[in-house]
């Protein structure tokens, strides 16, 4: 087996197995939500996607640590809301019983479901193996039948090494270029639903996400970009989440002339990866604000395997071994590594002139 097969697997099925669920929440309505402190939204479908993956990857990794968005002091008062997580959670298993079993198996009890969410309250790190968790990335977009993701990535002394993304509502083809519709009105239909991969080194993949086990695999690679003019340029929905007055001057001073593609989550980081799409920005909108890691490991690794460059805006690698935050970091930049130094100069002088 080569280097972090296993834990490549286990990643991929248990995203699989989360997106079964994520997707049953959607379709059956609910979503209730509840705001949390940073008034973003979090639903059924996140508490339970988090305790589906934290089980599986404690039952084959148990002395790893998990460093997930969510938390469940808030469910020990809310019992309501704890039971309608247990029922989608209890009966959430892989078609495939051989792929359900290489992850573990379903989750027991309800105290179990809690101890799983809530063993993903490291506090992340340089140090040894921790896995970096967003069961949905993109709430809103999941929220309102747009995109949404299910990340998972394993860090290796603050170094990523396996990446995972599952997307429901993009195309499962590859060379589905990427539309204003893409961003908005999805749903899990026919056709959709597509699960890219990576590991450090050897390459990123993509495959469809189905629900009963892994089929094959493709490699993926950004497109190579010979005129800058004519490159899809995409970023968040949410105006609150990256700045898209900056965005807008960056890519207009670089000539492009296609409207941004908004869509919301990591879904950006898997579709410049394959092509679909070119350069992700990220500006940030206050200057306070921490990027999470679980909101950009995955998408990272699998867009430099692709053949891309991720840094910051000013030119630095995105730093994973800080904690449960990007701290050393501000916004992003994603893009073919042949174009990024050009649109990395481009967002400096932008950035200057503020
Ligand atoms: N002020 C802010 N700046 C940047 N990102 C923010 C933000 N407030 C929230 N976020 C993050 O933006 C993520 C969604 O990114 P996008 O806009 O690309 O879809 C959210 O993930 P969740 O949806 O998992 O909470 C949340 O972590
Ligand atoms: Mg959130
Ligand atoms: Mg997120
Ligand atoms: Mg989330």
């Amino acid at each position: 087996m080569s280097t972090y097969s296993k834990e490549l697997e286990v990643a991929q099925l248990a995203v699989q197995r989360a997106s079964i669920l994520t997707k049953k929440v959607f379709h059956e309505k609910a979503k209730g939500t509840i705001s949390k402190d940073d008034a973003s939204p979090v639903t059924i479908g996140d508490f339970g996607a988090q305790a589906l993956i934290i089980q599986a990857i404690k039952k084959n990794f148990p002395e790893d640590q998990v460093v997930g968005e969510e938390e469940a002091s808030t469910l020990i008062n809310d019992t309501k809301l704890r039971d309608q997580i247990w029922a989608f959670v209890k009966d959430t298993t892989l078609k495939d019983a051989n792929a359900e079993k290489i992850i573990g198996g379903p989750i027991g009890t309800v105290d179990a479901m809690l101890d799983a969410i809530d063993a993903g309250n490291s506090a992340g790190g340089a140090k040894g193996r921790i896995w970096a968790l967003d069961p949905i990335d993109g709430t809103k977009g999941f929220l309102r039948g747009g995109q949404y993701a299910v990340c998972l990535a394993l860090m290796v002394d603050g170094d990523v090494k396996v990446g995972v993304l599952g997307c429901p509502n993009l195309p499962v083809d590859d060379a589905a270029p990427l539309t204003a519709e893409t961003g908005v009105d999805q749903t899990d239909a026919e056709g959709k639903g597509v699960l890219f991969s990576a590991i450090l080194g050897q390459g990123a993949t993509s495959r469809p996400l189905g629900t009963a086990g892994l089929g094959e695999s493709k490699a993926i690679h950004m497109k190579p970009v010979e005129d800058i003019t004519q490159a899809t340029f995409c970023e968040s929905v949410e105006a609150g989440h990256s700045s898209h007055g900056d965005q807008h001057a960056i890519v207009t001073k670089l000539g492009v002339t296609k409207p941004s593609v908004r869509m919301d989550s990591q879904a950006k980081y898997g579709s410049i990866a394959r092509g679909a799409g070119d350069i992700y920005l990220r500006l940030p909108v206050r200057a306070d604000y921490q990027e999470k890691i679980w909101d950009h490991a995955a998408g990272d690794l699998i867009v430099r395997e692709a053949g891309g460059e991720v840094t910051d805006t000013l030119g630095r690698r995105l730093d994973f071994s800080k904690g449960r935050t990007l701290q050393e970091n501000k916004g992003v930049v994603a893009a073919p590594r042949t174009v990024h130094g050009r649109v990395l100069e481009v967002v400096k002088e932008v950035l200057a002139k503020k």
